[in-house]
């Protein structure tokens, strides 16, 4: 299957330090990875370089086979790539439906100068980005949260707008920066099956970042594991659990935090 997202090389230095070096990723349609690692490895730092956050000190990115390494972020999402955030960035005062439009308006937005003249191209694109949304909001279980102001919403359906309003932009894959951050289990585990449900229905690649291993390995096909910047594992969920190298990651991060306290 052809790669949507390809990542080759990435390496980001910050002066002295090399926080990700040579990262690699392969995502096809239909792929559902996750990223993990213990604390300082560098998982945050390859998710801003995917993201055109960061700009790489070496490497490559390609969406659809074209080059966008060390382009903007807008330019990222436009060619495809959807991310949410850690800390959830909705427009707290806006009604989820509006949320999930401001996504569609990214991909299908009338042009200025229709908008102004609020010709029949700016109509046109007006009720078919409402039409969107509605369907994309009723697909993801939402239908009750319509229209009410997002800020009102539990923090873990805050989280699954937000999943929602990445999806109106009709993207290839979809990137999830430590989605679970903040959720009590029941909430975290809709935001399992709701994930699962999108890759499967939809064939959205998925990448997830995070902390909460658990969820990763339950939630994701292929793992991919950092340590000091570096990708010491990559495989199956059992694959990657049983990996020599992997145990180490985590149990040296520990017993250094041992010896420091
Ligand atoms: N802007 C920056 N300037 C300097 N060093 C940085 C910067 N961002 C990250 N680093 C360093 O790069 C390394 C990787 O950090 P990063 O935040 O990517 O790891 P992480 O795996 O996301 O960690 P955590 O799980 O604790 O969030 C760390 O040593 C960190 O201190």
């Amino acid at each position: 299957m052809d790669a949507v997202l390809e990542a080759g090389g990435l390496t980001r230095r910050f002066g002295g330090l090399v926080a990700v070096e040579n990262y690699t990723l392969r995502l096809a349609a239909g792929d559902l990875v996750g990223l993990i690692g213990p604390n300082g490895a560098g998982k945050t730092t390859a998710f801003s370089l995917l993201t055109g956050v960061l700009k790489p000190t070496a490497g490559s990115i390609t969406v659809k086979g074209r080059d966008l390494t060390g382009r903007k972020p807008h330019v990222l999402a436009e060619a495809g790539l959807a991310r949410t955030f850690q800390n959830i960035r909705l427009f707290a005062d806006l009604s989820v439906l509006e949320n999930v439009m401001a996504g569609g308006h990214l991909r299908y937005g009338a042009s200025l100068l229709a908008t102004l003249g609020l010709t029949q191209a700016f109509w046109t694109s007006e009720s078919r980005i409402t039409e969107a949304a509605r369907a994309i909001i009723a697909r993801l279980g939402l239908g009750e949260f319509t229209d009410r102001r997002a800020g009102d919403l539990s923090y873990g359906d805050q989280r699954r707008v937000e999943i929602a309003r990445a999806l109106a932009t009709e993207p290839v894959a979809l990137l999830l920066d430590e989605p679970a951050a903040g959720l009590n289990p029941a909430e975290t585990k809709t935001l399992t099956t709701l994930v699962r449900k999108i890759n499967d229905e939809l064939g959205i690649a998925v990448l997830v970042v995070e902390h909460d291993m658990r969820l990763i390995m339950d939630l994701c096909r292929r793992v991919q594991v950092l340590n000091r910047g570096r990708l010491v594992a990559e495989g199956t969920p059992e694959k990657v659990q049983a990996d020599p190298a992997v145990i180490e990651a985590y149990l040296g991060t520990r017993r250094q935090r041992a010896g420091h306290a």
